[in-house]
């Protein structure tokens, strides 16, 4: 069976300010971007769909349950980059996804799979410490992927990877997502045309537009005049 995950009618305030306006959208198996300029309320959105934000209004539902119900279950299926991913300093690339395996409970073979798919073997005796912007992404990266989860999330993963990383990268989730939910949010439409399966625009807190692969040419002009559709 696919799995399926649904959102409806999410809804998000701080204070009194709302910044997501009555969400819905539902996912399966596939690669889907999420497109919006800064501030449109992307961050926002993947951390209430991981678990780690509280919404406002709505209900997220995954097969068909309330993910209320058994957050738990929920949350072991997920992997997660999030947009700022702090790591401990002092460990080595491999402990310190040795020490996610263990926490994810995913077989420890899972830590040479990740290091090789994210290009990190060389690197995975040094300290963290040590390592450029692109590979402390490259390990987050690596560390959301272990036990290739059900429904990947990943927030601005290309930040900091360079033209070669990022085509292998995506290539990589293009095969995950034959099994997986990936959904990946950017405001780099580069990121996303080519790859992914459908296009999810959002500005100002609310769904654009929705698009399917087939109509994904000219996805740059469809973005600007998406963001201009409201000046
Ligand atoms: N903790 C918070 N308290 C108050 N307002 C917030 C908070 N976090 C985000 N916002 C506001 O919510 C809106 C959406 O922010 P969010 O970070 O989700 O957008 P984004 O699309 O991910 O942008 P970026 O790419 O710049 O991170 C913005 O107006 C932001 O200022």
């Amino acid at each position: 069976m696919n799995d399926k995950l649904t959102l409806k009618n999410i809804s998000k305030n701080y204070k009194d300010k709302e910044v997501l306006h009555s969400i819905n959208l539902e996912f399966e198996h596939g690669l889907y971007g999420l497109l919006g300029p800064n501030g449109a309320g992307k961050t926002t959105l993947l951390n209430i769909m991981v678990g780690i934000l509280e919404k406002s209004c709505g209900t997220i539902e995954w097969n068909g349950n309330d993910i209320f119900h058994n957050p738990e279950e929920y949350r072991s299926g997920i992997g997660f980059l999030p947009q700022h991913l702090d790591f401990y300093h002092n460990f080595t690339g491999e402990q310190f996804l040795e020490y996610m395996s263990k926490l994810k409970e995913v077989d420890s073979t899972e830590v040479n799979r990740v290091l090789n798919v994210m290009n990190l073997e060389s690197v995975r005796f040094k300290k963290i410490s040590s390592y450029s912007g692109g590979m402390k992404q490259r390990l987050g990266i690596a560390q959301a992927i272990l036990g290739s989860p059900k429904l990947l999330v990943l927030d601005e993963p290309t930040v900091g990877l360079d033209l070669e990383e990022r085509a292998h990268f995506k290539k990589y989730l293009k095969e995950l997502s034959n099994e997986s939910i990936v959904i990946l949010s950017t405001h780099i439409v580069s990121d996303v045309e080519e790859v992914s399966d459908y296009v999810i625009f959002l500005k100002n807190g609310q769904i654009q537009k929705q698009i399917a692969n087939d109509q994904l040419s000219h996805l740059e002009e469809l973005y600007l005049s998406v963001q201009e559709e409201e000046c």
